[in-house]
């Protein structure tokens, strides 16, 4: 499954250093502060699990990093490379081929099949249409859906439609993926079943993973864990 677009990002290779580095991020939404000084690295291939109560800033950190909000003051490097100092047109880039995202729900068109869904990312990547539609194929039936490729989201269950998600976010072989919250609103036994597939499918391409997560157990999963209290990360 290896992706032939090339990619106008993929020269950012500094060997040994961190796929991801934050220094400093400050983030205010009018009076509040969401991030308050946040630094964290996140290593090649390292999964990492973003914890802390509710408010904390979980959320305002992953869009962050993702390149999705701008910080009021720090820094984001992917792989050496600032992410905050790009333009609108290289960040859309960076996000649509080398990030992947799975959120709690939404992230699905709802008119098209779980095939066609899938297949769009890739092709948003530059992927002709057919080799796309193939990559879709094989993503769905790794994650246990090649049953299910013409089902639009509204016929599928919340997990399925979730897994689906997984694999639009897994398809063009991204270097990060950012999960918030990506089951929250299953039950506990399907949400960690999404929750395993999310993690060892990212392990399996060589993808770092940040994912926000309320439940000790997934947290368990991922290789590190950090925990976000009043903007802040615990040492
Ligand atoms: N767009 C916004 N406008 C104003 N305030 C915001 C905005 N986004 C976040 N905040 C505030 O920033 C703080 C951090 O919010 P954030 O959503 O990042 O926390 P969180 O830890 O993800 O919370 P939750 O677990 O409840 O989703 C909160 O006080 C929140 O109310």
């Amino acid at each position: 499954m290896t992706s032939t677009a090339a990619h106008p990002l993929l020269e950012i290779t500094t060997p040994g250093q961190p796929r991801l580095v934050a220094r400093g991020l400050v983030k205010r939404h009018g009076a509040t502060t969401a991030l308050a000084g946040v630094d964290l690295e996140i290593g090649e291939e390292e999964s990492l699990a973003l914890t802390g109560p509710s408010g904390s800033g979980k959320s305002t950190l992953l869009h962050v990093l993702a390149g999705i909000v701008t910080p009021d003051e720090g820094t984001v490097a992917l792989r050496g490379r600032r992410v905050e100092g790009m333009s609108e047109r290289e960040r859309a880039l960076l996000r649509r081929g080398r990030f992947g995202f799975v959120f709690q729900h939404g992230q699905l068109l709802s008119e098209l099949s779980a095939l066609e869904n899938v297949a769009l990312a890739a092709m948003l990547d530059g992927e002709p249409r057919a080799y796309a539609e193939g990559l879709a194929a094989q993503w769905l039936a790794r994650l246990g859906l090649a049953g299910d490729q013409g089902r639009r989201p509204g016929e599928m269950s919340g997990g399925q439609v979730q897994r689906v998600a997984v694999a639009r976010a897994l398809v063009t072989r991204p270097d990060v993926v950012f999960a918030d919250e990506p089951a929250g609103l299953l039950d506990e036994a399907t949400s960690r079943e999404v929750l395993r597939v999310l993690v060892d499918s990212t392990r399996a391409i060589g993808a770092s993973l940040v994912v926000v997560t309320r439940d000790p157990l997934v947290a368990g999963w991922c290789d590190r864990r950090v925990e976000l209290r009043d903007g802040r990360l615990d040492p």
